[in-house]
């Protein structure tokens, strides 16, 4: 926890002033102790008014200035925390959009979201409370043991044995609750990502009527958090009756011995009345001591999982080139790559090579898992190639700023996302300044004109989350606009018109080539009219390039293109 003190840059003032307040208060409360003693012992003995009178007046007094000074700490420590929860949230969030495609992989998608809310979460609150009690319960504690010593010494002692009895109890717990915070931590990653991969495959889930099935292992991942998350509640629930026990049998002994001490005029009773008081005090700040510890065993196990992410550097570091497709240069060059995804056993491409000229088009075509996706993931350096060069325009992608990168080459996947919003605020996403034209310009050439016209609003028509008020076919059309928009030098199309009907499809392509003039385009298909018009085809299989050509070249020579366009069109057609 001590490593994110960074977050508390700029608001030293409020660290220093909400212990301090609270400091201030505690003091207050220890005096008060020591007043009514002196009320009891001369004002009540000798029967003085004004004595008593006047030490009333006191008691309001220092009770006034305690809640002012309380009030005061509260919103300090409040605002602190607020602010430190903003600050780390928000840099934990920009390092996780710094992270690789792989980094994530390797961390987890649900760990992480859960890392970001949730454990930010736990550790704003530990600080809260740390704020508002770190130096008070310390101090209240030790200054009602020295206090009471101050009054008697062998009270004092028996105080001193019960404190130490129940920190002893308290700290004892604190190292095995870290683990154990640490552990459930864990256990709600998985019950979160088994939550988010149920809501987005509902559809999925009914169809294969797996409710029951998805709900019985829903149950065992949330049964295994409750678990430990009971067995560290049985833990910490013991630890304030236990702490409450150890300074009961303090107080008991003190009240034995503190009795006998009055008897033979060792004690006055004022003095014992006092001596109780701190003891009290002493237990109540036990007590929250012990809560705080339960919270900062939380807050610490939480930290450590968020100190696991910025100890994850993101695996690529950014080149320093900034992307051009230089006259001369292949826009798109893959030399002799191979690629495995990290603990994936095999090859998801082996020395695969191919270039595409300026301005040219490529079609991939593939079975399902030959590498397809892949290669589109290579080239926008959401990985980095395991062996072998990917360029563009002549640069090593390694070499090049992402940023740059990605304003050349954009991609359009099949799974296309759109975010809530309106249809022009997710075609912004290509560019934040394109004009309403620039919007219709690349709503025509997607096709994705009746899309807009079907909203009452046309362009300020709402999109909700994930688009899901719009079909397949739709959200694929509005992708593929939001990427024109962009105007790309080099696009590429992940079966980005999967689900669009043949004749849609066509226009689409056609649409592209007319208005994209001089941009290279990579389309990549399962279907063999996706991509026979492209100047080259790539054929992939099992991750190996198993034939480069025209559609003509390869339908002469490479057996696994005649297959595939065998399984799809007559004779006839292929030849055409
Ligand atoms: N994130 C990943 N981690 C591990 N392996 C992966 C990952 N993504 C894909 N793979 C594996 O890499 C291989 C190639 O996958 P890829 O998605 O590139 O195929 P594809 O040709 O695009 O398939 P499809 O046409 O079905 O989309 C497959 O064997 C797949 O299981």
């Amino acid at each position: 926890m001590f490593k994110l003190r960074r977050y508390l840059a700029g608001h030293y003032v409020e660290c220093v002033l909400a212990p301090l307040f609270k400091m201030l208060e505690a003091l207050l409360q220890l005096l008060v102790p020591l007043v009514m003693a002196q009320v009891i012992d001369v004002g009540i003995a000798r029967a003085d008014r004004p004595f008593i009178l006047w030490h009333g007046g006191l008691l309001v007094a220092m009770g006034v200035i305690a809640w002012v000074v309380a009030a005061l700490a509260q919103y300090f420590c409040s605002k602190l925390a607020a602010s430190f929860g903003t600050a780390l949230r928000d840099d934990l969030f920009r390092h996780v959009m710094s992270l690789s495609r792989e980094d994530v992989d390797r961390l987890g998608r649900a760990s992480l979201t859960t890392r970001v809310t949730n454990d930010s979460q736990q550790v704003q609150d530990g600080l809260n409370m740390f704020f508002r009690l770190v130096l008070r319960s310390p101090f209240v504690t030790v200054g009602s043991v020295i206090a009471a010593f101050f009054v008697n010494g062998i009270e004092g002692t028996a105080l001193l044995v019960a404190v130490l009895v129940s920190f002893a109890l308290v700290l004892g717990f604190m190292r095995v609750a870290t683990a154990r915070y640490r552990q459930i931590q864990g256990g709600l990653d998985d019950v979160l990502l088994r939550t988010t991969e149920n809501l987005e495959g509902t559809r999925v889930l009914r169809a294969f009527r797996r409710e029951a099935a998805e709900s019985e292992s829903f149950s065992g991942a949330a049964d295994a958090v409750r678990r430990t998350q009971v067995s560290t509640g049985d833990l910490s629930a013991l630890v304030s009756p236990l702490t409450y026990t150890a300074i009961n049998c303090g107080l008991i002994a003190l009240l034995w011995l503190g009795g006998v001490q009055v008897n033979v005029g060792g004690l006055t009773q004022g003095q014992l009345v006092a001596l109780v008081s701190y003891v009290t005090q002493a237990l109540v700040e036990l007590v929250k001591l012990a809560n705080l510890i339960i919270l900062l065993s939380k807050a610490s196990a939480c930290a450590r999982r968020i100190n696991e992410v910025f100890a994850t550097s993101p695996s690529q570091a950014d080149g320093t080139k900034s992307a051009a497709l230089a006259a001369g240069a292949p826009a798109v060059a893959f030399d002799d790559v191979s690629f495995s995804y990290p603990g994936a056993g095999g090859h998801a491409l082996t020395h695969v090579s191919f270039e595409v000229a300026r301005g040219g088009t490529l079609g991939v075509i593939g079975g399902t898992g030959s590498g397809k996706s892949t290669l589109a993931s290579l080239l926008m350096r959401f990985y980095d190639a395991t062996e072998g060069v990917v360029r563009v325009g002549g640069t090593d992608v390694r070499h090049l700023t992402r940023q740059s990168l990605r304003q050349v080459v954009s991609l359009v996947e099949q799974g296309a996302t759109l975010f809530s919003g309106t249809i022009a605020s997710n075609l912004r996403w290509g560019r934040a300044d394109a004009s309403e034209q620039d919007l219709a310009d690349s709503v025509a050439t997607a096709q994705a004109q009746d899309v807009v016209d079907a909203k009452e609003d046309g362009l300020e028509g709402s999109v909700e989350q994930f688009g899901r008020n719009f079909s397949g076919g739709q959200r694929q059309r509005l992708a593929v606009a939001r990427t024109l928009v962009r105007a790309p030098e080099v696009l590429i199309l992940d079966d980005a018109s999967s689900a669009l009907d043949f004749a849609t499809d066509a226009r689409l392509r056609r649409a592209i080539h007319r208005d994209l003039g001089g941009a290279t385009v990579i389309t990549i298909s399962q279907r063999v009219a996706s991509v026979r018009h492209a100047d080259q085809i790539l054929v992939l299989d099992g991750g190996r390039a198993c034939g480069l050509g025209t559609h003509e070249e390869l339908l002469a020579g490479c057996a696994v293109y005649r297959e595939i366009c065998d399984s799809q069109l007559t004779g006839e057609e292929a030849r055409r």
